[in-house]
């Protein structure tokens, strides 16, 4: 079977890393055309919802046997997030396959490896005859790396998704440098902070108390210490990445433009500065919230504070988002029996760092897992020369056949155990 041979694997994914899906206008219309392409070769239902004009989200599925079983839905967004071209090895849009083998290109790890990676598994399991009990979704959404808003957010939200009957999503992890895979339960919620200050204007040479300037700088030192105490919590061990409030400068704005640069001998009467931060579901959200309005932004210093992003971490209820990793959640045994069962290893589970669709499953009160198939890996998500090995890529794909095998044939126990099929 030529369809199933390594060099056309790779050339399939080469051809999705080369459809220019990158943010802010990404050619969604070609993602889509592709992907329906490789739906019909495989013989699976299709459609291409725009719950948003323009904004495709592509769905597809495998039917199983017993159609009151509820469903499985694997998913993957199509967007990919801009790169500065003269800073890569090999061209972020080539798909280049080196000596190595390491395939390059925006998207091979974030995240159209695994969009490809399930579509392979689907030929695989076809080839040899197997059929699933439960229904297979597959979902290619657009706009996760702007926040979802018109793609995953929209599907998970709508009556199709209702009628999907869906018990249990995957979704997108990160890679691991070593040999264990990583396996998310949670995510950290993105709050992206905006701290401005005012200060009476001045002369240059003069010393005076409660510039702009120096109202900012206050904030910044206090902000800097902050992130220290985190990062320090993270180096010593005593908490995991996924544990800590990430902070980061995005922005600092200040000064008055001249033709030649800035004006040099007066001091703004306004300055301000954007912060990148991720809070876990297990932080404290009320003293944070209360360390910036009293700490970092107080008004009593001439400063106000605007979030330009605010995700909370928690549920309607107030608990934080996350899904279950012991026995009380089968979903998450399955996946691990599975992921050994394909000769791979798992390390402890962890909360993603950044924010992936999965959160708006996880609203629904449903068990979502991040993970993509990336051992032995750099973790080169949003970086330059963005890659994956092709031996890693071929070894994910086995990975995924043995989870979709094990999710579309699980039957709880207690539902007579007996399916439509064997009646
Ligand atoms: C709040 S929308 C941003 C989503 C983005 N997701 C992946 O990188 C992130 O920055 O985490
Ligand atoms: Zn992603
Ligand atoms: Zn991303």
């Amino acid at each position: 079977n030529p369809a199933a041979s390594p060099s056309q694997i790779i050339s399939r994914f080469q051809q999705y890393l080369q459809i220019n899906t990158t943010q802010p206008s990404p050619d969604y219309q070609t993602s889509t055309q592709f992907i329906l392409s490789q739906a019909g070769s495989l013989s699976l239902e299709s459609r291409a919802i725009e719950f948003v004009k323009n904004k495709p989200v592509v769905l597809l599925k495998w039917p199983g046997s017993d159609p009151f079983l509820p469903s499985v839905l694997l998913n993957s967004h199509t967007d990919v997030v801009s790169f500065e071209h003269s800073k890569w090895i090999h061209p972020p849009l080539g798909g280049y396959v080196d000596r190595r083998g390491d395939i390059f290109g925006r998207g091979s790890q974030d995240m159209k490896c695994v969009g490809m990676q399930y579509l392979e598994a689907i030929r695989r399991l076809k080839a040899s005859g197997f059929r699933p009990k439960r229904s297979l979704y597959l979902s290619f959404v657009p706009d996760e790396e702007i926040g979802g808003n018109d793609g995953a957010k929209k599907l998970a939200y709508s009556d199709v998704f209702k009628d999907m009957n869906v018990e249990i999503v995957l979704d997108e992890g990160l890679p691991s440098l070593n040999e264990n895979y990583r396996l998310f339960y949670a995510e950290k919620a993105p709050w992206w902070l905006v701290i401005k200050s005012n200060g009476a204007p001045g002369h240059g040479a003069k010393l005076y108390d409660n510039s702009a300037m120096e109202n900012l700088f206050k904030s910044i030192e206090s902000i800097t210490r902050f992130r220290a105490s985190q990062f320090d919590l993270l180096k010593s061990g005593l908490k995991s990445e996924g544990e800590v409030i990430s902070v980061n400068m995005a922005f600092l704005k200040a000064g008055t433009p001249s033709p030649t640069g800035f004006v040099m001998n007066l001091q703004p009467s306004e300055a301000e500065a954007g912060f990148d931060i991720r809070v876990p579901p297990t932080a404290d959200i009320e003293s944070f919230e209360k360390r910036i309005a009293e700490e970092w932004a107080p008004a009593s210093r001439n400063m106000t504070f605007e979030f330009k992003q605010k995700v909370t971490p928690h549920d309607d209820l107030g608990r934080p988002l996350v899904t279950a990793t012991d026995s009380s959640n089968p979903w998450w045994i399955l996946m691990e029996e599975a992921i050994k069962k394909a000769n791979g290893k798992i390390g402890k589970p962890e909360i993603f760092s950044g924010a992936t669709d999965a959160r708006y499953f996880r609203q629904l009160g449903l068990p979502a897992i991040g993970f993509s198939p990336m051992a032995n890996t750099p973790y080169l998500l949003h970086d330059h020369n963005e890659f994956l090995n092709k031996a890693e890529y071929l070894r994910g794909i086995e990975v995924y056949e043995s989870i979709i095998k094990a999710y579309t044939s699980y039957i709880p126990p207690g539902r007579d155990g007996v399916s439509r099929d064997e009646l």
